[in-house]
């Protein structure tokens, strides 16, 4: 009671006053440090179990999820970054709520009995109308794994969006305002149900203190003097209740996220249990030899391109040129040779020894590849020293001819690349031959090099990577340089259709 000292201590009322919410405000700050670590905690193991199975999934894989299911992935990830604090918070609301409702009941049960009653009634109400928000805002969630690979055309394909009004007109009107707006009109829907909720839950309390103070007292057992009571305890649990509701909207997108996180894992992870041999060793071999060996793609409609059955043989120190039409199943071979795909039947051998699904790091380890799309790394994640590796670095750069183009950031260890596409290439050579791999597979790498550049690649530096020891697989249309090869293979819808052999001496060690 105000004025009146306390029972225990009354000498100490203030330094009690004072220490309690000493107590209070060193056990809130504790576990509210808790909380952020936590919340932290999962949004830092989620998000990077995310990248990490990413990283270790196959190529197939990664193609066939697109990178736009993988950015919703990781952004759903932040949504988890708030459950520890959402549920702590349903605890508090629900200790709060039972004490209250147990109060009621030990006090009136009859009275207990018909809040306990609405309290089941509003709650009911709610998850019901809370699963058809549930569909809802799965729409949503589609809308925007669609809107990434929107946005992703946008952002890869800005040089031609910027030389056509009308397709940048179409691009954003028509596909990402469109999607856009879709997800507009169905989020305001959802919020104005989670809205009509609140509100019909803050009514319904003003219907249930007006049965208080109007109806219970009516009954003979509910004594009137209880009624400032009941209306006390109900005042009091409003707040909690109103967490409890606003608790549900923020369990359903919850709920969302982590099913579709867990989707995406687990179709990661299909591939990623076959290919978990990883680690830095490299398969040593002389000869490569695929029999029989057949892939083939699906596309939505069944429609199939196979490429093989390939019966091929590569040997340590060949110069091999890979032709054919546009289509003709090049670059599928290149995937194949290069460990990125792998055959749906027919094996591939090693000397002699057949790689498993657990050989194929290894066997990638073991090959270098530029790929005609080939993306040039921003940091040196090679690990290459080089300060340690200067002089084969410039050896190779001189072999480049990029002596006067190329920047060293020796602190950073990186070299710069802000270069020309054909620069670029050959920069992307450079790292290749830095990494010292025996098979040294190229998707028209010579297509964006001028002619002098071309000639000197074909009838020079090919002799030079062949007095390396490598063997060289490149994928060509130039047939004016098809001499400077050993053989010259050629495909054709999926199949190799000739062969030839351009010159006998061929390296083997
Ligand atoms: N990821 C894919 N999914 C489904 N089909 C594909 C895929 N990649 C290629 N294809 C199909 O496989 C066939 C061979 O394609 P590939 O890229 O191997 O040809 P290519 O000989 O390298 O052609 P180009 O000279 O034009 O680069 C094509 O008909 C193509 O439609």
């Amino acid at each position: 009671m105000s004025g009146e000292p306390l029972d225990y201590f009354p000498e100490y009322d203030w330094q009690i006053f004072l220490g309690l919410i000493a107590i209070s405000f060193l056990c809130s700050k504790l576990f509210q440090n808790y909380m952020v670590t936590i919340s932290n905690d999962i949004l830092f193991d989620i998000e990077l179990s995310i990248v990490n199975k990413v990283r270790q999934t196959t190529y197939e894989t990664f193609e066939k999820l697109g990178s736009q299911r993988i950015y919703t992935a990781i952004s759903d990830t932040r949504m988890l970054g708030r459950l520890p604090d959402a549920f702590i918070n349903l605890i508090n609301s629900s200790i709060i709520i039972l004490c209250g409702i147990g109060y009621l009941l030990w006090i009136s049960p009859i009275g207990g009995l018909c809040i306990l009653f609405v309290m089941a009634a509003l709650l009911t109400y709610y998850v019901l109308r809370n699963n058809s928000i549930e569909k809802e805002l799965n729409v949503v969630r589609d809308l925007h794994d669609e809107y990434y690979s929107y946005l992703k055309e946008l952002l890869y394909g800005f040089k031609q969006m910027k030389m056509s009004t009308s397709r940048s007109r179409n691009i954003f009107e028509k596909f990402l305002s469109s999607n856009r707006l879709k997800g507009k009109n169905i989020s305001i829907k959802a919020s104005q149900k989670y809205v009509d909720n609140e509100l019909t839950g803050t009514y319904s309390w003003y219907v249930v203190l007006g049965a208080i103070m109007f109806v219970l007292p009516t009954f003979s057992s509910f004594e009137n003097s209880l009624v400032s009571v009941f209306i006390m305890v109900v005042l009091f649990m409003m707040a909690p209740v109103a967490n409890l509701i606003m608790f549900l909207p923020f369990y359903t997108s919850v709920k969302i996220a982590l099913e579709r996180i867990y989707k995406l894992e687990s179709e990661l992870d299909y591939e990623y249990d076959t290919y978990k041999s990883e680690g830095d060793q490299c398969i040593d071999y002389n000869e490569i030899t695929f029999e029989e060996v057949v892939y083939k793609y699906v596309d939505d409609q069944n429609k199939a391109f196979t490429i093989g059955p390939l019966n091929l043989t590569f040997v340590k120190g060949e110069i091999v040129f890979i032709t054919g039409g546009n289509g003709a199943g090049k670059s599928t071979f290149i995937n194949i040779l290069t460990g990125l795909y792998k055959p749906e039947s027919g094996r591939i051998l090693l000397d002699g020894y057949e790689i498993n699904n657990s050989d194929y790091a290894k066997f990638r380890n073991g090959t270098s590849a530029i790929f005609t799309d080939h993306h040039l790394f921003n940091e040196n994640y090679d690990g290459f020293d080089l300060n340690a590796l200067k002089l084969s670095l410039n050896r190779f750069i001189k072999m480049m001819r990029l002596e006067r183009v190329l920047k060293i950031e020796e602190s950073k260890g990186i070299i710069e690349n802000k270069l020309s596409k054909g620069q670029q290439k050959r920069l992307a050579l450079i790292y290749e031959l830095m990494a010292n791999k025996s098979l040294l597979v190229l998707d028209e790498w010579a297509a964006e090099q001028d002619p002098q550049f071309r000639a000197y690649f074909y009838q020079d530096l090919l002799q030079e990577l062949k007095k390396m020891g490598k063997t060289v697989i490149a994928v060509t249309h130039d047939d004016e340089y098809f001499h400077c090869a050993d053989r010259v293979i050629k495909f054709d819808y999926g199949k190799v259709t000739s062969d030839t052999l351009m010159k006998t001496e061929v390296l083997t060690s």
